[in-house]
């Protein structure tokens, strides 16, 4: 139950209080309404319009973060990140922290894999996952309010039986449509897109396919093809909501490469986001290109190059991060670090802590884990900012 104070409306102004647990009742909490219960029995007391109700947001809300991307995008390397940013175990097989949740949102698939096969649609269509579902039970969460989630079982392709959320001080929801759905979308704090180009997502899921789980080529290729369309209608398009964007492209310090083993990857970060001030090089607002290869960073070839500017992206204002190439010494890193400002690290060197903490991640040594970091952080700081701000303004204040 979340931490109310309960005021009896004809004396509040001589402070008299009657704490949620008083000897006498306690308080519960439906969807719409705040119900009082009489301890001795647990039974429903109707007159309590006497009442008023004083909730911290703080002790009640959770704070709800959108992760999007296709599958094979780095979701679960950049989630295994940010629980070890919060304290968690990023090796523990349901990465939940004592402060995060993760819900994969393939688990609102309302069409198992058959029903899909038979309806002929992917699983990226919208007509084969329950919105109202996922809006209702994220709603509820983030009220406080513990829900029974499916589970949708990636071995078997069928729906598992339900599983219990609990509130966590942060959930995340991750997977294919966290901003798809408007009314998912206003439930969001904050919103990150993982955007890996094509040519990239290929590299990637050839590795991982092949390598990992015995595809083909030829049936690697087939199903990306398959899934493009539906990608660029109902996937792609959320980009333009996110806070945050992390780009990964080709590298451009080789011309025409496509091997995909060089990056480049752009960090965009929306203006104007409440809690959220984006990192700069050097100097806030201004166009910068670095090239930090020398004495102070060993940089084999092709090199390592950084851009920082202001940009316009789907309409939006935002600020870009840009790094080209890879660290050849993950503890060289700590350089860059100290050119970048407003990191939100609680110490010097965290973000270089962090990087070398996880070395063997994909993408330790390029901007992909670079950011992901820096992202982590972010979103730690802007939980810590809600939290203080709910912790100084009661913000709900109810009459039963
Ligand atoms: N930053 C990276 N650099 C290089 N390869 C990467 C990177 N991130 C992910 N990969 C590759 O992509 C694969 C998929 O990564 P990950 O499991 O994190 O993605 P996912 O989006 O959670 O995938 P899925 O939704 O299919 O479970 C990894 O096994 C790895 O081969
Ligand atoms: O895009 C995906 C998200 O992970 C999966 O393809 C989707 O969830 C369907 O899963 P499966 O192929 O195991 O039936």
């Amino acid at each position: 139950m979340a931490a109310c104070t309960v005021y009896s409306t004809q004396s509040l102004r001589t402070n008299i209080s009657i704490p949620t647990s008083s000897s006498k009742t306690h308080v519960g909490f439906n969807q719409k309404q705040v119900v009082f219960y009489t301890k001795s029995n647990n039974k429903r007391l109707n007159n309590t319009s006497r009442y008023l109700i004083t909730c911290k947001a703080s002790d009640s809300q959770t704070i709800v973060i959108g992760l999007a991307a296709d599958s094979g995008c780095g979701k679960s390397t950049f989630m295994r990140r940010l629980t070890s940013v919060f304290g968690g175990n990023p090796d523990s097989n349901t990465l939940i922290s004592d402060t995060t949740t993760v819900i994969c949102l393939d688990d609102y698939h309302s069409l198992d894999r058959t029903g899909r096969k038979e309806k002929g649609v992917t699983a990226l269509d919208p007509r084969a996952n329950d919105f109202d579902l996922m809006y209702e039970q994220v709603k509820a969460i983030k009220d406080g309010i513990s829900v029974q989630k499916p589970i949708y079982n990636h071995v078997t392709g069928l729906l598992d039986p339900p599983e219990l959320i609990k509130p966590p001080k942060i959930l995340v929801i991750e997977g294919l449509h966290p901003m798809y759905d408007s009314r998912v979308r206003d439930l969001l704090d904050f919103s990150i897109y993982l955007d890996i180009s094509n040519e990239v997502k290929f590299a990637w899921k050839i590795q991982r396919d092949m390598a990992e789980r015995g595809h083909s080529l030829e049936s690697i290729k087939a199903s990306i093809e398959a899934r493009k369309p539906d990608f660029e209608a109902y996937i792609d398009p959320q980009k333009q909501y996110a806070d945050a964007v992390i780009e990964v492209l080709p590298t451009q310090l080789i011309p025409d490469d496509n091997e995909g083993k060089i990056l480049r990857v752009r960090l965009i970060q929306k203006e104007g986001v409440k809690y959220f001030s984006p990192v700069y090089l050097f100097d806030e607002g201004s166009t910068i290109s670095w090239i930090p290869c020398g004495r102070k960073l060993t940089c084999s070839y092709p090199g390592i190059k950084f851009f920082y500017g202001p940009e316009s992206y789907k309409g939006n204002e935002v600020s870009v991060v840009e790094m080209d190439g890879q660290f050849d010494r993950l503890d060289e890193l700590i350089y860059v670090e100290s050119h970048l400002s407003n990191l939100s690290s609680k110490f010097y060197g965290e973000v270089t802590q962090q990087m070398l903490k996880h070395a063997d991640f994909p993408g330790s040594n390029n901007g992909t884990g670079l950011f992901q970091t820096i992202v982590g952080l972010k979103i730690r700081d802007l939980f810590e900012q809600i939290v203080a701000s709910r912790a100084e303004t009661p913000v709900g204040a109810t009459k039963a």
